[in-house]
């Protein structure tokens, strides 16, 4: 039983400290916000519950007023909940990372580690005893207080209900609850079923072919899960599901139709890939084999949008335009990059789809979680890679697909959630050969006593031609690190980068920025080039910036984005590759921070400024003025079809210089040339899933700029451990 349990007769008297009274307490809560420890919201949340339950003549204890403020916090740091059980195991400093690392701590300043010291779990019960503010599920929950306590955890209540939708939602479409499964979504017949397989995956591998295996899976039930790596196919794969879904219901024998099927990503930048990477693999189908292959293939939708765009965000609230009254006019959704969905956005998708439609979700469980509260893919995945399939999943599957599960994954005990779940386990982008993907793997396979460390190491010094470990001299750092990211460290790889293939392809050598740079120069079209000529001018220069990409583990500091772009805009100004470092200037990359749908841009849009012709409209058509050049940001159309937006710089108020971009900004991205850099201390964001992140978005070359060889092991031992109930609910642990 959790030591969380009621007890009787606990008191908080003579805790000491700022638990000796809400002033103090409040009072504390403001130093931490001064000294940038917590956000100004955490502790005004304190202090709104304080005056309205003294209002309501019930004032709270002080250690609930700073169970608000902690909650809240931890709701910052991605925390769904606040675990008590869980920062009492790990320390209440480290827990809630207070003081931040790297932070002295001023004299005089308590720290949650003294305010906590003498506080038993008896007293966590008596101050989570508050009537008005604190709710248990199932013990008179009215839905109304800000607080929900279930177990240990604790939760601010909006919180609460996303994490119980989630888990209503996807128990029923599980068919787990006796009485509210939803109907299973139509799927055809099973006869269809495998002849779309015969034809989507012809011949026989000799291990099992897990494509195959995924599609079978997905489409036998209303909810599932495809994860793998880089790589893996999990585009190729849900191309191939949607082409068997779609057989099935073309030619059911009970109501032939064609499926409504919508496609998405959680960003901007995620939708545009998925939109060209899935037209390519619809036209590449083989569906020779199958009845009006043309029609099939027609039926197999190529566009992607946005989960805000498909829901109807509505301007200046969290609201949708879809949601359980208004559900989403579809058949199957797909989302794309999963991991990057957070738990209230997954509540709403889940709220607004019809009962009886098929949800699949893609992604990497390995990659960093989402960046608001919530780490739904990976707490949905923590048992992907041991399956736990029940025999009878498995003997299905066997006669479906020709493949029977491997023994190891199968487990009588499985739970419903494992039978959705398929894990992509070989890579065809990344094979024996690359150190990309080995290196990808070495960071993920487990982190006791910093082995991966160590294994990750030694890839660099293993000959690997993909993969380059640069030490920063701290005496030399600004250099060393500009000189890289401008260059591109080609004398850093092997054979300087020369010489690869990839399908028959050379591979062009590592770039850095100067090459983006050199290109916007030697291809700028003459003064008097039509809009066209233009147009191609910059999606080669986008093109040419795509090459190479700066990641950063940190915002701050030398080492992080602000740093790292200050550093390369002096060096490229240095150089004469640009003209000035400050303001708007010809060659500027710049992201968008911040979805703008009145310019059709999305959180995560690269665009870079440059000087064109000013365009005139004469005779009802557009011409360029060739004798009035102004400065303009070239934006990829984000349709895949390579035509280019102009916005004027004064129209973009959410943007930043993107040399170095942070690599939680970079998911859902991928350049030919990755430089990671690591900071030279250690700081709470550096993890095992960051730095695995940092290297995938690397396609053909990677490089790690590394200040501290000590940082990158302590990074790769660290796990983000997000608190939430989501998992413990699902796997029935709580
Ligand atoms: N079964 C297969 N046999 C051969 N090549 C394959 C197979 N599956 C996928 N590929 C190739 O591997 C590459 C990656 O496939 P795909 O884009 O589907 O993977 P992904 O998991 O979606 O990748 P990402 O990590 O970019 O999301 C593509 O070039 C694809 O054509």
């Amino acid at each position: 039983m959790s030591q969380f349990q009621p007890a009787a007769g606990a008191s908080t008297a003579d805790v000491g400290t700022s638990l000796d009274s809400r002033e103090r307490l409040l009072a504390l809560l403001d130093q931490w916000v001064d000294l940038g420890w917590l956000r100004a919201l955490d502790s005004a949340m304190a202090r709104f519950l304080d005056t309205e339950a003294d209002a309501a003549g019930q004032p709270p204890s002080p250690l609930l007023l700073l169970l608000v403020a902690l909650t809240s916090h931890q709701l910052g740091r991605g925390h769904v909940c606040l675990d008590l059980e869980l920062m009492a195991k790990e320390g209440f400093n480290d827990a809630l990372s207070l003081p931040p690392e790297d932070e002295s701590v001023p004299d005089r300043c308590e720290l949650p580690s003294d305010v906590l010291a003498q506080v038993t779990p008896e007293h966590w019960q008596e101050a989570l005893g508050h009537p008005l503010l604190v709710a248990q599920p199932g013990l008179g929950y009215d839905g109304r207080s800000p607080l929900v306590r279930a177990g240990s955890r604790v939760y601010l209540r909006r919180f609460w209900r996303y994490e119980q939708t989630v888990f209503q939602r996807l128990q029923a479409r599980l068919g787990s609850v006796p009485g509210l499964e939803y109907p299973t979504p139509s799927q055809g017949s099973e006869a269809a079923l495998i002849s779309a397989l015969t034809v989507l995956f012809p011949g026989h591998q000799e291990d099992v072919d897990w494509q195959k295996v995924a599609c079978a899976n997905a489409a036998r039930q209303g909810f599932s899960v495809i994860t793998g790596g880089p790589g893996t196919g999990k585009t190729t794969t849900v191309v191939k599901l949607l082409a068997a879904l779609q057989h099935g219901a073309m030619t059911s024998a009970d109501e032939p139709r064609v499926l409504r099927i919508q496609l998405a990503a959680p960003t901007g930048k995620a939708a545009a890939r998925l939109n060209e990477s899935i037209a390519g693999a619809v036209k590449g189908l083989d569906l020779g084999g199958l009845p009006e292959p043309e029609l099939l293939r027609a039926a197999i939708p190529t566009e992607v949008t946005t989960l805000h765009r498909l829901l109807g965000a509505i301007p200046g609230s969290r609201r949708f335009r879809h949601d359980r009254l208004n559900p989403l006019m579809a058949d199957v959704l797909v989302i794309d990059e999963a991991s990057m969905v957070d738990l209230e956005m997954m509540a709403r998708v889940l709220e607004a789809l019809p009962d009886d439609a098929r949800l699949i979700l893609l992604g990497d469980k390995d990659q960093l979680a989402s960046v608001d509260a919530g780490a739904v893919l990976g707490e949905l995945c923590q048992r992907a890679a041991t399956g736990h399939y029940w025999p009878s999943t498995g003997a299905w599957l066997g006669e479906v697909t020709g493949y029977p599960v491997p023994r190891v994954l199968l487990d009588e005990q499985g739970k419903p959630l494992d039978q959705a779940i398929t894990l992509l386990r070989r890579s065809y982008r990344f094979d024996e050969h690359s150190g990309i993907g080995q290196l990808a793997a070495a960071v993920n396979q487990g982190c006791e006593g910093g082995r991966s460390g160590e294994q990750a190491r030694q890839l660099f010094s293993a000959g690997y031609a993909d993969l380059a470990r640069i030490p920063v001299p701290a005496a030399s750092a600004d250099e060393v690190m500009a000189r890289h990211c401008v260059e591109g460290g080609r004398e850093s790889f092997l054979n300087g980068g020369e010489g690869r293939q990839d399908r028959g392809g050379a591979i062009d050598p590592p770039a850095g920025y100067r090459h983006y740079l050199e290109t916007m120069k030697s291809s700028r079209p003459d003064r008097l080039a039509g809009i066209e000529v233009w147009d191609q001018w910059a999606a080669s220069v986008l093109e040419a910036f795509g090459r190479f990409q700066v990641l950063a583990a940190l915002r701050k500091g030398r080492y992080g984005v602000e740093g790292l772009n200050k550093q390369i805009a002096a060096r490229l100004k240095a150089m004469g590759l640009i003209s000035v470092t400050d303001g708007w200037y010809p060659g500027r990359p710049v992201l968008v921070t911040r979805n703008d749908y009145g310019l059709g841009l999305m959180n995560g849009d690269i665009g870079i400024a440059l000087m064109i012709p000013a365009r005139q409209w004469e005779n009802g058509q557009e011409s360029v003025d060739p004798e009035h050049l102004v400065l303009r940001v070239a934006f990829p159309s984000g349709d895949g079809a390579g035509d280019i937006r102009w916005v004027l710089p004064s129209r973009l108020q959410q943007i930043e210089t993107v040399y170095a971009m942070t690599v939680h900004k970079s998911q859902g991205s991928e350049f030919d040339h990755a430089c990671l850099v690591l900071p030279d201390r250690i700081s709470p964001v550096l993890t095992r899933e960051l730095v695995y992140t940092g290297i995938t978005r690397a396609k053909f070359w990677f490089s790690l700029l590394l200040p501290d060889q000590g940082v990158f092991d302590v990074a790769l031992a660290r796990q983000v451990n997000r608190s939430s109930g989501l998992g413990a609910c699902l796997f029935g642990e709580g």
